[in-house]
């Protein structure tokens, strides 16, 4: 899928002042986007935006049609996303992960093949498809029967994400936000790995988009996008940015200085 916003705006209701401002912004089929930039600075805003969740000013184009002339169904269909703050279902493995794909929730294989993705193969192996899990954390909750798993939050992760994988192989817009933010070193790792291959697959045109606070994952992405005060400063190629020794050079340096102390 192509993405091209010009002059995009967005205010939320009853606020005071746009959140998004003067957003230009081409995305190429089957290319990847990060967006980095400093807390509160739009990053999650900007994503809805681009996946149609607001109502906009200015011109937002997909595949070269407005947005606008979208039956929203056929948008919500193209698109799998993973924001912060997703669900925690007291349901089953099965349930949990399938919901991301509902056609394909009794295939064995197909959830199979997102958990492997997601990093949740482990969790079924212990749990089973067929078990349950308990939203509440360890201490249980009220309603819950005692026969339910509790997960930790980077547990919790994994299952989310293998949820966002179930869709993504139908998907042509894939978005997470802050995907490795429970995650342990190794498992990030093998994370943006995955989602780096997803827009290059089977010849698929499948446009991926991610907010990562950790530059070392968001430098392997085609294009890297810094958002600032709700526009976007910079964008281009992890390489071209450095040269330009600009505010992504700056971030860039500060976090490779953090780890190098
Ligand atoms: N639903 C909302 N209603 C009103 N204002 C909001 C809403 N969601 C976010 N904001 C405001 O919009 C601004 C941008 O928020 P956003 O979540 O897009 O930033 P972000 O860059 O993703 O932040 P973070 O890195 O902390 O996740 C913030 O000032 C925030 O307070």
């Amino acid at each position: 899928m192509s993405i091209v916003a010009t002059n995009l705006n967005f205010r939320y209701p009853g606020a005071n002042k746009d959140v998004l401002h003067g957003i230009n912004l081409t995305i190429l089929p089957g290319t990847t986007l990060a967006i980095v930039g400093l807390n509160g600075s739009g990053k999650t805003t900007l994503t809805k935006a681009l996946m149609g969740l607001y109502e906009h000013q200015g011109s937002l184009l997909l595949n070269g049609r407005p947005i606008t002339a979208y039956d929203p169904a056929t948008i919500h269909r193209r698109t799998s996303c993973l924001f912060q703050d997703f669900c925690r279902y007291s349901f089953t493995l099965r349930e949990n992960v399938g919901i991301g794909n509902v056609d394909q929730m009794a295939e064995d294989t197909a959830l199979e093949i997102a958990m492997d993705r997601g990093g949740a193969l482990g969790i079924k192996e212990k749990v089973g498809l067929e078990g349950k899990l308990n939203r509440y954390g360890s201490g249980g909750g009220e309603g819950e029967d005692e026969n339910t798993a509790s997960l930790s939050g980077g547990q919790w992760q994994r299952v989310a994400l293998s949820r966002s994988f179930m869709r993504a192989s139908e998907a042509d817009l894939v978005i997470f936000d802050e995907p490795s933010a429970s995650l342990d070193p190794k498992a990030e790792a093998q994370l943006f790995d995955r989602i780096h291959a997803l827009s290059r697959q089977n010849g698929r045109r499948c446009t991926t988009i991610y907010i990562s606070h950790r530059f070392s994952t968001g430098m392997k992405a085609d294009q890297i996008a810094v958002v600032e005060d709700g526009t976007i400063t910079e964008c281009g190629p992890h390489a071209e940015l450095m040269a330009k020794a600009g505010r992504y050079a700056e971030l860039y340096n500060i976090q490779k200085a953090g780890f190098e102390e």
